[in-house]
């Protein structure tokens, strides 16, 4: 099982992430697509690597705005697979 990571390394793991913000034992990071298909397209993409990864976020969808929220349910907080699967957002988010 995934071990829940302590306030310093998800502090200094979200200087590389700016984009993310922490919320208690959740990741959030809100992305505005072009339009409405855009932004469902990519929850599409992130459906497709979230499961590939096993690992699922929450997601709340409003017209072209998405929010992403990362936690481990099975942990109860942020490891590092809510690392791994922000920046895997991030760069699908990017190449949209
Ligand atoms: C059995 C399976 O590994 C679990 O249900 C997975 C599925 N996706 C998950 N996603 C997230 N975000 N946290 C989990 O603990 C989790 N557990």
């Amino acid at each position: 099982m995934a071990e829940l990571l302590s306030d310093t390394e998800i502090d200094t793991a979200l200087t590389k992430l700016p984009h993310w913000h922490r919320d208690g034992a959740t990741l959030t990071r809100t992305i505005e697509s072009a339009s409405f298909p855009a932004a469902i397209a990519l929850v599409g993409r992130v459906a497709e690597a979230a499961e590939s990864m096993n690992h699922h976020p929450d997601m709340d969808i409003r017209w072209r705005k998405v929010t992403y929220s990362l936690s481990t349910h099975s942990a109860g907080g942020i490891t590092g697979s809510d690392l791994e699967l922000a920046r895997r957002i991030d760069d699908l988010a990017a190449a949209a």
